[in-house]
Protein backbone atom coordinates (compact mmCIF):
# COMPACT_ATOMS: atom_id res chain seq x y z
CA UNK A 1 0.00 0.00 0.00
CA UNK A 2 1.65 3.20 -0.84
CA UNK A 3 1.69 6.00 1.79
CA UNK A 4 -0.94 8.44 1.97
CA UNK A 5 -0.27 12.18 -0.07
CA UNK A 6 -0.51 14.68 2.03
CA UNK A 7 -0.18 18.32 1.01
CA UNK A 8 0.81 21.42 2.78
CA UNK A 9 -1.84 24.23 1.63
CA UNK A 10 -2.08 28.20 2.36
CA UNK A 11 -4.70 28.32 5.48
CA UNK A 12 -7.02 31.28 4.49
CA UNK A 13 -8.98 33.11 7.03
CA UNK A 14 -12.55 33.89 5.29
CA UNK A 15 -14.07 35.95 8.69
CA UNK A 16 -15.26 36.14 11.83
CA UNK A 17 -18.18 36.04 13.82
CA UNK A 18 -19.04 37.47 17.66
CA UNK A 19 -21.62 38.28 19.61
CA UNK A 20 -20.63 41.62 21.48
CA UNK A 21 -18.85 40.70 24.90
CA UNK A 22 -21.09 41.12 28.31
CA UNK A 23 -19.39 42.05 31.47
CA UNK A 24 -20.37 38.64 33.48
CA UNK A 25 -24.22 39.30 35.78
CA UNK A 26 -25.19 41.50 33.27
CA UNK A 27 -27.11 41.31 30.45
CA UNK A 28 -26.03 37.53 29.41
CA UNK A 29 -26.14 36.32 32.97
CA UNK A 30 -28.96 33.48 32.19
CA UNK A 31 -27.40 32.39 28.90
CA UNK A 32 -24.96 29.25 28.09
CA UNK A 33 -22.02 28.93 26.43
CA UNK A 34 -23.98 26.60 24.01
CA UNK A 35 -26.95 29.99 23.37
CA UNK A 36 -23.71 32.37 23.25
CA UNK A 37 -21.64 30.01 20.82
CA UNK A 38 -24.56 29.61 19.01
CA UNK A 39 -25.43 32.72 18.19
CA UNK A 40 -21.85 33.59 16.78
CA UNK A 41 -21.57 30.48 14.83
CA UNK A 42 -25.32 31.48 13.65
CA UNK A 43 -24.05 35.18 12.72
CA UNK A 44 -21.12 33.44 10.46
CA UNK A 45 -23.05 30.58 9.10
CA UNK A 46 -25.61 33.45 7.64
CA UNK A 47 -23.05 35.76 6.56
CA UNK A 48 -21.30 33.43 4.35
CA UNK A 49 -23.89 30.97 3.59
CA UNK A 50 -23.02 27.85 5.30
CA UNK A 51 -26.24 26.16 5.58
CA UNK A 52 -25.55 23.30 2.90
CA UNK A 53 -24.23 20.07 3.88
CA UNK A 54 -20.86 19.69 4.16
CA UNK A 55 -19.67 22.87 3.60
CA UNK A 56 -18.13 23.21 5.99
CA UNK A 57 -15.83 20.25 7.24
CA UNK A 58 -15.48 21.02 10.90
CA UNK A 59 -16.30 22.89 14.01
CA UNK A 60 -13.69 23.18 16.57
CA UNK A 61 -14.41 24.91 19.65
CA UNK A 62 -14.06 24.91 23.48
CA UNK A 63 -15.18 26.83 27.02
CA UNK A 64 -12.98 26.93 30.32
CA UNK A 65 -15.41 27.02 32.19
CA UNK A 66 -18.00 23.89 31.03
CA UNK A 67 -21.00 22.15 32.59
CA UNK A 68 -20.47 18.37 32.49
CA UNK A 69 -23.55 18.42 30.12
CA UNK A 70 -21.52 20.26 27.55
CA UNK A 71 -18.85 17.55 27.41
CA UNK A 72 -18.80 17.98 23.68
CA UNK A 73 -19.91 21.93 23.27
CA UNK A 74 -18.88 21.84 20.05
CA UNK A 75 -20.89 19.34 18.63
CA UNK A 76 -24.21 20.33 20.74
CA UNK A 77 -23.97 23.98 19.51
CA UNK A 78 -23.81 22.23 15.59
CA UNK A 79 -26.77 20.41 16.56
CA UNK A 80 -28.61 23.67 17.81
CA UNK A 81 -27.54 26.31 15.17
CA UNK A 82 -27.90 26.60 11.39
CA UNK A 83 -24.70 24.70 10.57
CA UNK A 84 -25.93 21.20 8.84
CA UNK A 85 -26.47 18.77 11.85
CA UNK A 86 -23.86 15.81 9.81
CA UNK A 87 -21.36 18.59 10.81
CA UNK A 88 -18.71 17.16 12.78
CA UNK A 89 -18.00 18.70 15.56
CA UNK A 90 -15.20 18.34 18.61
CA UNK A 91 -14.01 20.75 21.90
CA UNK A 92 -10.58 21.66 22.32
CA UNK A 93 -9.09 23.77 25.79
CA UNK A 94 -5.55 25.24 26.34
CA UNK A 95 -7.64 27.77 29.13
CA UNK A 96 -7.25 31.47 27.02
CA UNK A 97 -5.28 29.97 24.31
CA UNK A 98 -8.45 27.85 23.41
CA UNK A 99 -9.73 30.19 20.82
CA UNK A 100 -6.50 30.23 19.21
CA UNK A 101 -5.65 26.54 19.49
CA UNK A 102 -9.16 25.77 18.35
CA UNK A 103 -7.99 28.14 15.13
CA UNK A 104 -4.59 25.88 14.52
CA UNK A 105 -6.42 22.49 14.92
CA UNK A 106 -8.41 23.68 12.22
CA UNK A 107 -5.91 25.29 10.51
CA UNK A 108 -4.03 21.91 10.09
CA UNK A 109 -6.15 19.86 8.98
CA UNK A 110 -7.09 22.56 5.89
CA UNK A 111 -3.16 22.60 5.45
CA UNK A 112 -2.68 18.69 4.88
CA UNK A 113 -5.62 18.35 3.08
CA UNK A 114 -7.65 16.64 5.24
CA UNK A 115 -10.77 18.91 5.21
CA UNK A 116 -11.47 22.10 2.84
CA UNK A 117 -13.12 24.56 5.16
CA UNK A 118 -13.91 24.50 9.03
CA UNK A 119 -14.65 26.48 11.98
CA UNK A 120 -12.98 27.60 15.17
CA UNK A 121 -13.89 29.24 18.34
CA UNK A 122 -14.92 29.21 21.86
CA UNK A 123 -16.93 30.64 24.48
CA UNK A 124 -16.94 31.47 28.39
CA UNK A 125 -19.25 32.60 31.14
CA UNK A 126 -18.10 33.28 34.16
CA UNK A 127 -22.21 34.30 35.47
CA UNK A 128 -22.76 30.56 34.39
CA UNK A 129 -20.27 28.96 35.83
CA UNK A 130 -20.82 25.45 36.47
CA UNK A 131 -20.91 24.88 40.17
CA UNK A 132 -20.17 21.15 41.48
CA UNK A 133 -21.07 19.37 44.58
CA UNK A 134 -18.03 18.98 46.89
CA UNK A 135 -15.93 15.82 46.55
CA UNK A 136 -16.75 14.58 49.70
CA UNK A 137 -20.81 14.71 48.91
CA UNK A 138 -20.11 13.22 45.55
CA UNK A 139 -17.90 10.06 46.06
CA UNK A 140 -21.48 9.59 48.96
CA UNK A 141 -23.87 9.61 45.98
CA UNK A 142 -22.00 7.68 44.07
CA UNK A 143 -21.70 5.07 47.17
CA UNK A 144 -25.50 5.38 46.94
CA UNK A 145 -25.81 5.00 43.11
CA UNK A 146 -23.80 1.78 43.44
CA UNK A 147 -25.94 0.04 45.96
CA UNK A 148 -28.10 -2.74 45.41
CA UNK A 149 -30.64 -2.39 48.03
CA UNK A 150 -32.54 0.63 49.58
CA UNK A 151 -30.62 -0.19 53.04
CA UNK A 152 -27.48 -0.14 51.08
CA UNK A 153 -28.24 3.56 49.78
CA UNK A 154 -29.60 4.60 52.98
CA UNK A 155 -26.52 3.64 54.75
CA UNK A 156 -24.55 5.59 52.39
CA UNK A 157 -27.00 8.59 52.45
CA UNK A 158 -26.63 8.99 56.12
CA UNK A 159 -23.47 9.92 55.98
CA UNK A 160 -24.03 13.59 54.68
CA UNK A 161 -22.85 16.02 56.92
CA UNK A 162 -24.48 19.91 56.55
CA UNK A 163 -20.64 20.67 55.39
CA UNK A 164 -20.89 18.02 52.43
CA UNK A 165 -23.45 20.73 51.46
CA UNK A 166 -20.87 23.34 50.57
CA UNK A 167 -20.55 23.55 46.90
CA UNK A 168 -17.26 23.12 44.51
CA UNK A 169 -17.03 26.52 42.94
CA UNK A 170 -14.47 27.10 40.45
CA UNK A 171 -12.02 30.07 41.06
CA UNK A 172 -10.00 31.76 39.00
CA UNK A 173 -6.67 30.69 40.67
CA UNK A 174 -3.81 28.54 39.86
CA UNK A 175 -4.67 24.98 41.04
CA UNK A 176 -0.85 24.39 41.66
CA UNK A 177 -0.60 27.62 43.49
CA UNK A 178 -3.73 28.78 44.77
CA UNK A 179 -2.91 32.59 43.49
CA UNK A 180 -5.15 34.16 40.94
CA UNK A 181 -4.54 35.16 37.97
CA UNK A 182 -4.18 38.82 39.03
CA UNK A 183 -1.99 38.16 41.96
CA UNK A 184 0.43 35.76 39.75
CA UNK A 185 0.18 38.83 36.79
CA UNK A 186 1.53 41.40 40.40
CA UNK A 187 4.71 38.88 40.71
CA UNK A 188 5.38 39.23 37.11
CA UNK A 189 4.99 42.81 37.22
CA UNK A 190 7.59 43.32 40.16
CA UNK A 191 9.41 41.31 38.54
CA UNK A 192 9.96 43.38 35.44
CA UNK A 193 9.41 46.61 37.14
CA UNK A 194 6.20 47.36 35.52
CA UNK A 195 4.71 50.53 36.78
CA UNK A 196 1.16 51.59 37.28
CA UNK A 197 1.32 54.70 34.72
CA UNK A 198 2.47 52.50 32.13
CA UNK A 199 -0.05 50.10 32.97
CA UNK A 200 -3.06 52.93 32.69
CA UNK A 201 -1.57 54.72 29.43
CA UNK A 202 -2.25 50.89 27.70
CA UNK A 203 -5.49 50.19 29.19
CA UNK A 204 -7.01 53.99 28.17
CA UNK A 205 -5.56 52.90 24.66
CA UNK A 206 -7.40 50.33 24.53
CA UNK A 207 -10.74 51.40 25.30
CA UNK A 208 -9.91 54.71 22.51
CA UNK A 209 -9.01 52.38 20.19
CA UNK A 210 -11.90 50.10 20.39
CA UNK A 211 -14.01 53.08 20.55
CA UNK A 212 -12.74 54.59 17.56
CA UNK A 213 -12.92 50.90 15.49
CA UNK A 214 -16.92 51.17 16.52
CA UNK A 215 -17.23 54.55 15.26
CA UNK A 216 -16.05 53.65 11.79
CA UNK A 217 -18.16 50.97 11.72
CA UNK A 218 -15.11 48.13 11.67
CA UNK A 219 -17.05 45.72 13.85
CA UNK A 220 -20.21 46.14 11.82
CA UNK A 221 -19.61 42.68 9.74
CA UNK A 222 -17.73 40.75 12.84
CA UNK A 223 -19.89 41.31 15.78
CA UNK A 224 -23.84 39.97 16.00
CA UNK A 225 -26.04 41.81 17.86
CA UNK A 226 -27.15 39.38 20.97
CA UNK A 227 -29.81 39.76 23.88
CA UNK A 228 -29.81 43.75 23.20
CA UNK A 229 -26.50 44.33 23.60
CA UNK A 230 -24.58 45.86 19.98
CA UNK A 231 -21.25 46.33 21.02
CA UNK A 232 -19.14 45.24 23.97
CA UNK A 233 -20.57 46.60 26.94
CA UNK A 234 -16.94 46.77 28.72
CA UNK A 235 -16.18 49.78 26.42
CA UNK A 236 -16.04 52.91 28.05
CA UNK A 237 -14.68 55.25 25.04
CA UNK A 238 -14.35 57.99 27.92
CA UNK A 239 -11.40 56.31 29.32
CA UNK A 240 -8.29 58.00 29.81
CA UNK A 241 -4.75 57.56 31.64
CA UNK A 242 -5.86 60.41 34.25
CA UNK A 243 -9.15 58.91 34.89
CA UNK A 244 -7.99 55.36 35.15
CA UNK A 245 -4.77 56.15 37.84
CA UNK A 246 -7.96 57.36 40.66
CA UNK A 247 -8.78 53.64 40.86
CA UNK A 248 -7.93 51.76 43.69
CA UNK A 249 -5.60 48.89 42.97
CA UNK A 250 -6.76 45.54 43.54
CA UNK A 251 -4.10 43.22 43.27
CA UNK A 252 -0.19 43.52 43.82
CA UNK A 253 2.92 43.52 46.32
CA UNK A 254 3.33 45.68 48.96
CA UNK A 255 6.88 46.37 47.65
CA UNK A 256 6.87 48.54 45.46
CA UNK A 257 3.21 48.75 46.19
CA UNK A 258 -0.19 47.37 44.32
CA UNK A 259 -0.53 48.62 40.72
CA UNK A 260 -3.10 46.93 39.57
CA UNK A 261 -6.78 47.98 39.40
CA UNK A 262 -10.10 47.39 37.88
CA UNK A 263 -9.99 49.66 34.88
CA UNK A 264 -5.99 47.81 33.68
CA UNK A 265 -7.05 44.12 34.52
CA UNK A 266 -9.74 42.63 32.16
CA UNK A 267 -13.09 42.44 33.91
CA UNK A 268 -14.88 39.14 34.28
CA UNK A 269 -16.67 38.71 30.66
CA UNK A 270 -19.39 36.38 28.84
CA UNK A 271 -19.35 35.83 25.25
CA UNK A 272 -18.53 33.76 22.65
CA UNK A 273 -16.44 33.85 19.21
CA UNK A 274 -16.17 32.31 15.56
CA UNK A 275 -14.25 32.04 12.65
CA UNK A 276 -14.12 30.32 9.23
CA UNK A 277 -10.97 28.89 8.16
CA UNK A 278 -10.85 27.51 4.66
CA UNK A 279 -8.33 26.74 2.00
CA UNK A 280 -7.95 29.30 -0.82
CA UNK A 281 -9.65 26.75 -3.40
CA UNK A 282 -12.86 26.28 -1.07
CA UNK A 283 -12.80 29.97 -0.98
CA UNK A 284 -12.19 31.44 -3.96
CA UNK A 285 -14.83 28.52 -5.57
CA UNK A 286 -17.28 30.34 -3.75
CA UNK A 287 -16.73 34.16 -4.20
CA UNK A 288 -15.07 34.48 -1.04
CA UNK A 289 -11.87 36.73 -1.02
CA UNK A 290 -9.23 35.56 1.93
CA UNK A 291 -8.74 38.29 4.76
CA UNK A 292 -5.60 37.15 5.78
CA UNK A 293 -3.46 33.48 5.78
CA UNK A 294 -2.41 31.50 8.92
CA UNK A 295 1.50 31.59 7.96
CA UNK A 296 3.27 30.31 11.10
CA UNK A 297 1.76 29.14 14.87
CA UNK A 298 3.30 27.73 18.25
CA UNK A 299 2.71 26.97 21.65
CA UNK A 300 5.18 27.32 24.72
CA UNK A 301 5.01 26.88 28.44
CA UNK A 302 6.58 27.92 31.80
CA UNK A 303 7.51 26.73 34.83
CA UNK A 304 5.39 29.45 36.14
CA UNK A 305 5.10 27.37 39.59
CA UNK A 306 9.22 27.73 40.29
CA UNK A 307 9.27 31.08 39.04
CA UNK A 308 6.63 32.47 40.77
CA UNK A 309 7.75 31.03 43.85
CA UNK A 310 11.04 32.99 43.50
CA UNK A 311 9.70 35.99 42.45
CA UNK A 312 11.30 35.44 38.91
CA UNK A 313 10.59 36.46 35.07
CA UNK A 314 8.98 33.56 34.03
CA UNK A 315 5.75 34.43 35.47
CA UNK A 316 2.52 32.85 34.99
CA UNK A 317 1.15 34.09 31.55
CA UNK A 318 5.14 34.95 30.26
CA UNK A 319 4.95 31.82 27.81
CA UNK A 320 4.68 34.12 25.16
CA UNK A 321 8.31 35.47 25.60
CA UNK A 322 9.15 31.74 24.68
CA UNK A 323 7.01 31.38 21.73
CA UNK A 324 6.95 34.47 19.99
CA UNK A 325 11.48 33.81 19.70
CA UNK A 326 10.59 30.43 18.71
CA UNK A 327 7.65 30.81 16.13
CA UNK A 328 10.02 34.02 14.67
CA UNK A 329 13.12 31.57 14.43
CA UNK A 330 11.52 29.30 12.41
CA UNK A 331 9.27 31.35 10.30
CA UNK A 332 12.82 33.61 9.67
CA UNK A 333 11.16 36.62 10.82
CA UNK A 334 11.69 39.43 13.13
CA UNK A 335 9.18 42.12 15.25
CA UNK A 336 10.21 44.58 12.77
CA UNK A 337 8.72 42.49 9.97
CA UNK A 338 5.54 42.92 11.34
CA UNK A 339 2.87 45.77 10.76
CA UNK A 340 0.70 44.97 13.15
CA UNK A 341 1.00 43.10 16.69
CA UNK A 342 -1.97 41.89 18.75
CA UNK A 343 -1.36 40.90 22.21
CA UNK A 344 -3.69 39.55 24.25
CA UNK A 345 -4.52 41.97 27.11
CA UNK A 346 -5.03 39.52 30.04
CA UNK A 347 -3.82 42.54 32.40
CA UNK A 348 -2.00 45.92 31.25
CA UNK A 349 1.26 44.28 33.30
CA UNK A 350 1.38 41.39 31.86
CA UNK A 351 1.41 42.63 28.52
CA UNK A 352 4.06 45.33 29.10
CA UNK A 353 6.03 42.81 30.68
CA UNK A 354 5.80 40.45 27.36
CA UNK A 355 7.23 43.98 25.54
CA UNK A 356 9.79 43.46 28.13
CA UNK A 357 10.70 40.24 27.04
CA UNK A 358 10.95 40.35 23.82
CA UNK A 359 13.29 43.42 24.18
CA UNK A 360 15.64 41.21 26.59
CA UNK A 361 15.50 38.41 24.59
CA UNK A 362 16.95 40.56 21.21
CA UNK A 363 13.55 40.98 19.38
CA UNK A 364 13.62 44.35 19.29
CA UNK A 365 11.02 46.96 20.62
CA UNK A 366 7.08 47.13 18.96
CA UNK A 367 6.03 50.73 17.84
CA UNK A 368 2.95 51.25 20.13
CA UNK A 369 1.52 52.59 17.24
CA UNK A 370 1.30 48.89 15.50
CA UNK A 371 -0.11 47.38 18.81
CA UNK A 372 -3.83 46.17 19.57
CA UNK A 373 -4.44 48.93 17.19
CA UNK A 374 -8.21 48.42 17.61
CA UNK A 375 -8.32 47.99 20.87
CA UNK A 376 -7.91 44.38 23.00
CA UNK A 377 -9.28 42.80 25.89
CA UNK A 378 -8.75 45.38 28.45
CA UNK A 379 -11.46 47.35 26.84
CA UNK A 380 -13.54 44.41 25.10
CA UNK A 381 -13.38 42.21 27.93
CA UNK A 382 -12.06 38.73 28.16
CA UNK A 383 -14.42 35.37 27.58
CA UNK A 384 -11.72 33.21 27.89
CA UNK A 385 -12.07 31.00 25.35
CA UNK A 386 -13.87 33.12 23.11
CA UNK A 387 -10.75 35.59 23.00
CA UNK A 388 -8.00 33.75 20.64
CA UNK A 389 -11.20 33.74 17.78
CA UNK A 390 -11.96 37.77 18.73
CA UNK A 391 -8.69 38.44 17.65
CA UNK A 392 -7.84 36.26 14.90
CA UNK A 393 -10.81 37.86 12.89
CA UNK A 394 -10.31 41.25 13.66
CA UNK A 395 -6.51 41.30 12.61
CA UNK A 396 -6.96 39.76 9.42
CA UNK A 397 -9.99 42.47 8.62
CA UNK A 398 -7.23 44.90 9.88
CA UNK A 399 -5.00 43.17 7.68
CA UNK A 400 -7.46 43.37 4.91
CA UNK A 401 -8.32 46.81 4.96
CA UNK A 402 -4.26 47.32 3.91
CA UNK A 403 -3.95 47.57 0.26
CA UNK A 404 -0.20 46.33 0.34
CA UNK A 405 1.05 42.96 1.66
CA UNK A 406 0.89 43.30 5.39
CA UNK A 407 1.77 40.74 8.41
CA UNK A 408 0.70 40.66 11.89
CA UNK A 409 1.73 38.94 14.93
CA UNK A 410 -0.75 37.31 17.68
CA UNK A 411 0.22 36.41 20.99
CA UNK A 412 -2.12 35.09 23.93
CA UNK A 413 -1.07 34.19 27.50
CA UNK A 414 -2.91 31.23 29.23
CA UNK A 415 -3.40 30.00 32.63
CA UNK A 416 -1.36 26.97 33.25
CA UNK A 417 2.05 28.94 32.11
CA UNK A 418 1.12 28.79 28.27
CA UNK A 419 1.23 30.37 25.28
CA UNK A 420 -0.20 30.17 21.84
CA UNK A 421 0.72 32.57 19.25
CA UNK A 422 0.54 33.07 15.01
CA UNK A 423 1.39 34.75 12.43
CA UNK A 424 -1.42 36.09 9.52
CA UNK A 425 -0.50 37.61 6.59
CA UNK A 426 -1.98 39.71 3.89
CA UNK A 427 -1.06 38.42 0.78
C1 LIG B 1 -7.24 32.74 32.18
C2 LIG B 1 -6.07 32.66 31.28
O1 LIG B 1 -5.80 31.54 30.75
C3 LIG B 1 -5.18 33.83 31.01
C4 LIG B 1 -5.72 35.18 31.32
O2 LIG B 1 -6.28 35.86 30.49
S1 LIG B 1 -5.56 35.72 32.91
C5 LIG B 1 -6.85 36.91 33.14
C6 LIG B 1 -8.09 36.25 33.57
N1 LIG B 1 -9.04 37.22 34.04
C7 LIG B 1 -9.07 37.62 35.32
O3 LIG B 1 -8.29 37.19 36.14
C8 LIG B 1 -10.14 38.62 35.67
C9 LIG B 1 -9.58 39.61 36.62
N2 LIG B 1 -10.59 40.56 36.96
C10 LIG B 1 -11.31 40.52 38.12
O4 LIG B 1 -11.21 39.57 38.89
C11 LIG B 1 -12.24 41.66 38.43
O5 LIG B 1 -12.68 42.25 37.24
C12 LIG B 1 -11.51 42.75 39.29
C13 LIG B 1 -11.17 42.14 40.66
C14 LIG B 1 -10.24 43.25 38.62
C15 LIG B 1 -12.43 43.98 39.46
O6 LIG B 1 -13.65 43.55 39.92
P1 LIG B 1 -14.72 44.62 40.45
O7 LIG B 1 -14.16 45.35 41.63
O8 LIG B 1 -15.99 43.89 40.60
O9 LIG B 1 -14.78 45.64 39.22
P2 LIG B 1 -15.82 46.77 38.96
O10 LIG B 1 -16.80 46.92 40.10
O11 LIG B 1 -16.37 46.60 37.61
O12 LIG B 1 -14.88 48.03 38.90
C16 LIG B 1 -14.38 48.66 40.08
C17 LIG B 1 -14.46 50.15 39.88
O13 LIG B 1 -13.57 50.51 38.81
C18 LIG B 1 -14.28 51.31 37.87
N3 LIG B 1 -13.70 51.05 36.53
C19 LIG B 1 -13.43 49.85 35.97
N4 LIG B 1 -12.91 50.04 34.76
C20 LIG B 1 -12.83 51.36 34.54
C21 LIG B 1 -12.38 52.17 33.46
N5 LIG B 1 -11.90 51.64 32.35
N6 LIG B 1 -12.47 53.52 33.58
C22 LIG B 1 -12.96 54.08 34.73
N7 LIG B 1 -13.40 53.35 35.78
C23 LIG B 1 -13.35 52.01 35.69
C24 LIG B 1 -15.71 50.83 37.97
O14 LIG B 1 -16.62 51.83 37.51
C25 LIG B 1 -15.85 50.63 39.46
O15 LIG B 1 -16.06 51.89 40.08
P3 LIG B 1 -17.06 52.04 41.34
O16 LIG B 1 -16.45 51.16 42.40
O17 LIG B 1 -17.03 53.49 41.61
O18 LIG B 1 -18.37 51.50 40.85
Amino acid sequence: MSPQKMSVRRVAVVGGARIPFARSDGPYATASNQQMLTAALDGLVERYGLQEPGVVGEFVAGAVLKHSRDFNLARETVLGSRLHPATPAYDIQQACGTGLQAVIAAANKIALGQTESAVAGGADTASDAPLGVNDSLRRILLEARRAKSLGGRVKALVKVRPGHLVPDIPRNAEPRTGLSMGEHAAVTARAWGIGREAQDELAAASHQRLAAAYERGFFQDLVVPFRGLARDQNLRPGSTAEKLASLKPVFGLDHPGPTMTAGNSTPLTDGAATVLLASEEWARERGLEPLAYLTAYETAAVDFVGGDVAGGEDGLLMAPAYAVPRMLERAGLGLADFDLVEIHEAFASQVLATLAAWEKRGLGTVDRARLNVAGSSLATGHPFAATGARIVATLAKLLAERDAPARGLISVCAAGGQGVTAVLERA
